[in-house]
């Protein structure tokens, strides 16, 4: 890993040169370059929570002063019990994963002697820019060199110190392995960032993980193909035939777990026929954690009848752009769906629901608490969002939890990756051709015929 490239052309240009020979490294060569990242991080444990300690002590004092977000201190913070050692297994669990490259997808005898193969390989210069969460560059350092690409890393301002350690640490290990150290490269500063997005040459994904406006900044300022992570506005959605132990579970989990991330619940739904029954034992619980309610006027005035007064007194109300704001904090917007019926539609309130969803939601991951497998269904087809669950929490969004060991980030686009990105993300296929002489125009009307077989 390079700190320290003369210009951000030559970042880029060396990064280039070096994704040509990591495509090409078996993957024990990869595999070993993990290992020794990993005792080289496991070593430098002390040394980096150090440095991650001067990075907190100064997102506090601008946290007191009302300058950060407590969410963004809360990202920072390397220390909480056993964050650094998820840290490490994830280099660990990305090992262990079937190589990714060289797979083949597809076979077709295409005549006598003349087969197609579709084969996965890497995409080639990544340039990755991410908030300030220290572990990401070990995650995103592991899942590029397995997958074969080289990547130019940019965290956030907030993390200089912990970040500068941590890749201090990768670099050095990078010199004992076959991995050329100039393929994880970066950069510290935002300055350099748009003369980066300029160099489409030697640059091939552009991967902004952030907010929205960070992903809309760089989808204006760049020709390179753009793999946007930004804001997650996720919903629950409470049916009328909810559990209730299993709604209580699923909303305070999904609010609850670490409410700073984006996969964290920010909009709870509610069926008009479960606000007096199953919403004031689900509230109960979210308050019962800190969780202030920002309620619409039904489910205000059920609440209110429903809980105890000292409870009651802490409902606030709702404003519409409560329903399109990440919170990221101890905060839950709650919508009544109302209980509607409509000859055109087998259940009105879900397609309310999931059109509300649908409006407002940043497709990132969309739950729903139901009894009824047909509804669960039927909300998972309709809602478009990367991750769609039925009784489970959004905190499941998550490369880890889904088997990928770790993950880049959450892609809300639409294509080429959705949902975490791990190692299938960060790689693309190639066609191969192997024939013997053959030529196209001995083909067609009146010509030779292709066999188009598939192959196992
Ligand atoms: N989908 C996903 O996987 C993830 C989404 N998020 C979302 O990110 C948000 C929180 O992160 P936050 O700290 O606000 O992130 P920001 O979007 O403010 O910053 C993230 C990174 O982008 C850089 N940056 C921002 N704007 C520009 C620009 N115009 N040009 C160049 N670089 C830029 C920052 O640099 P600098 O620090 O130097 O200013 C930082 O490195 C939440 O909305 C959260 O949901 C967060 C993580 C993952
Ligand atoms: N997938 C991760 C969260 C990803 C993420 O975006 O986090 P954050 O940077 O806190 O918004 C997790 O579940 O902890």
């Amino acid at each position: 890993m390079s700190l320290t490239s003369s210009t951000p052309e030559d970042a880029a240009r060396s990064a280039s040169l070096s994704a040509r020979s990591l495509a090409i490294l078996p993957v024990t060569a990869r595999n070993e370059a993990l290992s020794i990242i990993h005792q080289a991080l496991s070593k430098a444990k002390l040394e980096i929570l150090e440095a991650n300690a001067n990075d907190m002590t100064l997102a506090m004092q601008a946290s007191n002063s009302g300058t950060l977000p407590q969410s963004l201190v809360k990202r920072l913070d390397l220390s909480k019990p056993g964050k650094y050692e998820d840290m490490l297994q994830g280099i660990l669990d990305v090992r262990s994963l079937p190589d990714p490259l060289n797979q083949t997808t597809l076979r077709t005898r295409l005549d006598d002697n003349l087969e197609l193969e579709r084969v996965s390989c890497p995409i080639g210069v990544l340039l990755i820019i991410f908030e300030a969460r220290p572990e990401v560059i070990a995650n995103i350092a592991a899942l590029a060199i397995k997958s074969g690409n080289a990547a130019i890393l940019k965290g956030g301002k907030e993390s200089s110190h912990s970040f500068e350690a941590i890749s201090r640490v990768i670099s050095s290990a990078l010199d004992e392995t076959q991995v050329l150290n100039q393929a994880i490269q970066l950069v510290k500063t935002r300055n350099v960032i748009d003369e980066l997005l300029q160099l489409d040459r030697y640059i091939d994904l552009v991967i902004p993980r952030g907010g929205n406006e960070l992903v809309k900044y760089v989808k204006e300022h760049t020709r390179i193909p753009v793999l946007g992570h930004a804001d997650g506005l996720c919903s629950v959605y409470l049916h009328k035939d909810a559990d209730p132990e299993i709604a209580k579970r699923v909303v305070v989990d999904s609010k609850c777990d670490y409410p700073a991330a984006c996969n964290a619940a920010e909009t709870l739904l509610v069926h008009a026929d479960v606000l007096e029954t199953i919403l004031p034992g689900v509230a109960e619980a979210l308050l019962a954690r800190g969780v202030s309610l920002i309620c619409d006027p039904q489910s205000k005035s059920a609440l209110q009848k429903q809980l105890p007064s000292s409870s009651a007194a802490l409902l606030q109300e709702a404003t519409e752009t409560d329903y399109d704001t990440e919170f990221l904090d101890l905060k839950i917007a709650i919508k009544t769906v109302p209980a509607t019926s409509d000859s055109s539609s087998p259940d009105a309130s879900l397609d309310l629901a999931i059109s509300h969803i649908n409006a407002h939601s940043s497709s990132h991951t969309d739950s729903i608490v139901t009894t009824d497998q047909n509804a669960a269904e039927y909300f998972m087809n309709a809602v478009d969002s990367a991750g769609v669950y039925w009784n489970a929490s959004t905190r499941f969004a998550d490369g880890m939890r889904y088997g990928f060991g770790t993950e880049v980030g959450i892609s809300t686009n639409k294509i080429h990756s959705r949902g975490p990105v791990g190692l299938e993300g960060l790689t693309i296929y190639k066609y191969k051709i192997r024939g013997q002489g053959q030529v196209a125009g001995e083909y067609g009307a009146g010509k030779k015929a292709y066999k188009h077989e598939k192959l196992q």
